[in-house]
């Protein structure tokens, strides 16, 4: 399994982010986080990119122990944030913020610009590899920080809302290549067209506990529903927002 958790859980003071959240994910596939705004999707996938210790619980990534090898455990992973990267990149073009960027991940010298094309092929911008990355689309600075999340070859990729804020047609673009990388992801996302098109499975959490987990298919159909916002609204009594 790339991802194994057990009764992982987070407080903060008197507030349970996170309780004795239980799943997995395996080689290859796409597992999407659900939940509503609160809900621990955050929470969870930092204490996963161990950036945030666990309060209980265990969770293995790539097969290391978070609490025990978080070195491994950032070695083995691409983490792309919610937000995109400071404003200093805008002024490189794509291709030198990812030969910057495999230097930061330690791809070794000889490899970074054999590297850097490579991924930004992955995310179709080899065509714009040399442009300013200012000149660049929402939808394509979100391709190029996607690249950079895969320059140190990562077994499991994590991505916080990848297409927050970006139109239709760039959130396709963006889609169509994440279902082509060939890792594992783990996707946190507010947006149900997203983890109904994108992912393999989905584990739907409310007040950090699972309410729910399958494929999109079979939690519409265990409910009798046509889409997910149905099946988000009958697990969590809310609306997507
Ligand atoms: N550093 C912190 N200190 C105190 N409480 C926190 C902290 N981080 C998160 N929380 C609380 O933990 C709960 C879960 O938050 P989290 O950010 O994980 O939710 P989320 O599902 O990612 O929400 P969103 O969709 O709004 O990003 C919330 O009640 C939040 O207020």
């Amino acid at each position: 399994m790339i991802v194994e958790t057990e009764a992982l859980g987070r407080t903060f003071g008197e507030r349970t982010a996170v309780d004795a959240l239980t799943f997995h994910i395996a080689p290859g596939e796409i597992v999407g986080l659900l939940g509503p705004n609160g809900a621990g999707k955050t929470t969870t996938i930092r204490m996963l990119a161990t950036l945030l210790p666990a309060s209980s619980g265990t969770a293995r990534v790539c097969g290391h122990d978070i609490r025990d090898d978080p070195d491994a455990v950032r070695r083995s992973i691409g983490y792309v944030m919610q937000q995109v990267s400071p404003m200093g990149y805008y002024l490189l073009t794509g291709r030198e913020k990812a030969e910057i960027e495999a230097s930061l991940y330690h791809v070794p010298r000889r490899r970074v610009k054999e590297r850097a094309a490579e991924v930004l092929d992955l995310v179709g911008l080899t065509e714009h590899a040399d442009q300013l990355v200012q000149e660049y689309s929402g939808g394509m600075q979100k391709r190029l920080e996607l690249a950079c999340g895969l320059l140190h070859r990562p077994e499991l990729l994590i991505l916080d809302e990848p297409t927050l804020g970006l139109d239709v047609q760039s959130r396709h673009h963006v889609w169509e290549h994440i279902r082509t990388l060939g890792v594992a992801v783990l996707l946190a996302t507010n947006y149900m067209d997203e983890a109904d098109r994108l992912c393999d499975r989905l584990t739907i959490i409310d007040h950090g506990r699972t309410v729910a987990t399958g494929t999109p298919a079979e939690l519409k159909e265990a409910l009798g529903v046509l889409t997910l916002d149905d099946v988000f609204l009958a697990h969590t009594g809310r609306e997507v927002s």
